[in-house]
């Protein structure tokens, strides 16, 4: 069984409330319907019922609960709840009632307060604007203070990583990480590798140097973060700074980096910044004609996964039932 079929059978085996805030986008309600339809999970969409008829002409959507955010029965709890989730932040009640007229924050707090078991979003948001409320109301896990973000990556008739499936991370949320940031990004995806794909990680901390190969202090920065995650979790399979072609191929490994643990084999590959990240998960994705599925967060404390902008209507069918698996693992 592939990846995602796994990940669907699971998602239908109990079936989650998943929000989808952006209801006036095409490939959203077109997922939708598949979602429904497929007994995947249960679809709540906000917006304008009117509207959403309108712009599903043709789709069958009528499974879906609807909420019209501003006048719903629960706008003045979630106003109240933002006022307090934020008042440190000077969150004052006319602001919070703008903010939660904003679907994105909408969906954020039914997600928080167990109203939806997760969301799914960023069809039509830039990454920026779906995590904003995340972070704000959703906030990290107990123990983690990193939230980050990941791709799970299949590459069609692929020998490198798991038969062509990785997780890359960090592709979606943190510009420019620290080595300890780093470190918490390269152990956030091995979880996420063993909970969701159920794969055994083999962490690869890359980097334009294989062991020592060249000297930079972005270098030091991803020497560091591996001891740093390796301090942290001492049994993880993690090497690193290794470059991509030593990571992937064992020939090139047997020549860069000889008894590395993870060289040649790596499934689990960890960029030294956003730049590296985002541009190879897109790289990846259209020249080798790859499933991307992302950006997936790691480290929230509910299921809320973001989406590219140039997504399918079936890149938000699979994020959707990721999303519902992990409301699953809650
Ligand atoms: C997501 C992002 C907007 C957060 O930026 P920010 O300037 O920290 O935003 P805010 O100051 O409003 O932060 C919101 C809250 O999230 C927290 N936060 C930000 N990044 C966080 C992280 N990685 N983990 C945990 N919390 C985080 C902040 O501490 C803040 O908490 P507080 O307000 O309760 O103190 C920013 O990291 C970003 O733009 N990242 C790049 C995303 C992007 O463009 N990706 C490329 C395409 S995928
Ligand atoms: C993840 C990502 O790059 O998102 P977008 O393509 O929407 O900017």
């Amino acid at each position: 069984m592939g990846v995602m079929e796994s990940i669907i059978s699971k998602a239908k085996s109990c079936k989650k409330r998943i929000v989808l805030p952006e209801s006036n986008d095409d490939r959203t309600l077109k997922a939708a319907e598949i979602v429904m339809r497929e007994g995947i999970a249960d679809i709540i969409l906000l917006g304008k019922k009117e509207e959403i008829y309108k712009n599903a002409a043709g789709l069958d959507i009528a499974a879906a609960t609807i909420i019209e955010p501003e006048g719903s029965d629960k706008f003045d709890l979630y106003v109240d709840q933002l006022v307090e989730l934020r008042k440190h932040k000077g969150m004052t009640p006319d602001k919070a009632r703008e903010l939660i007229k904003n679907p994105l924050y909408y969906g954020s707090m039914m997600v928080k307060l167990g109203d939806a078991d997760g969301m799914v979003a960023g069809a039509v948001h830039s990454t920026p604007d779906v995590w904003r409320p995340v972070l704000q109301i959703i906030k990290t896990m107990p123990g983690i203070s990193v939230a980050s973000s990941c791709f799970l990556i299949e590459v069609p008739d692929c020998p490198y990583g798991e038969n062509g499936v990785f997780i890359y991370a960090d592709c979606g949320l943190n510009p420019n990480p620290t080595a300890q940031e780093l470190a918490a990004i390269a152990v956030s995806a091995a979880r996420t590798a063993k909970v969701l794909v159920g794969m055994e990680p083999r962490i690869a901390m890359l980097s334009f140097s294989t062991k020592g190969s060249a000297e930079h202090e972005s270098v030091d920065k991803v020497r560091e973060a591996t001891r740093i995650a390796k301090e942290m979790m001492p049994d993880l399979l993690i090497d690193g700074e290794l470059q991509v072609d030593a990571a992937l191929d064992v020939e090139v490994a047997k020549k860069k980096c000889p008894g590395s643990p993870v060289g040649g084999r790596a499934n689990v590959l960890i960029f030294p910044d956003l730049n590296a990240g985002n541009i190879a998960y897109k790289l990846t994705q259209r020249l080798a004609k790859a499933m991307a599925l992302g950006p997936l967060s790691q480290g929230l404390a509910k299921p809320v996964n973001d989406l590219s902008r140039g997504c399918s209507a079936e890149d938000i069918v699979n994020v959707v039932a990721i999303t519902a698996v992990e409301a699953q693992q809650q």
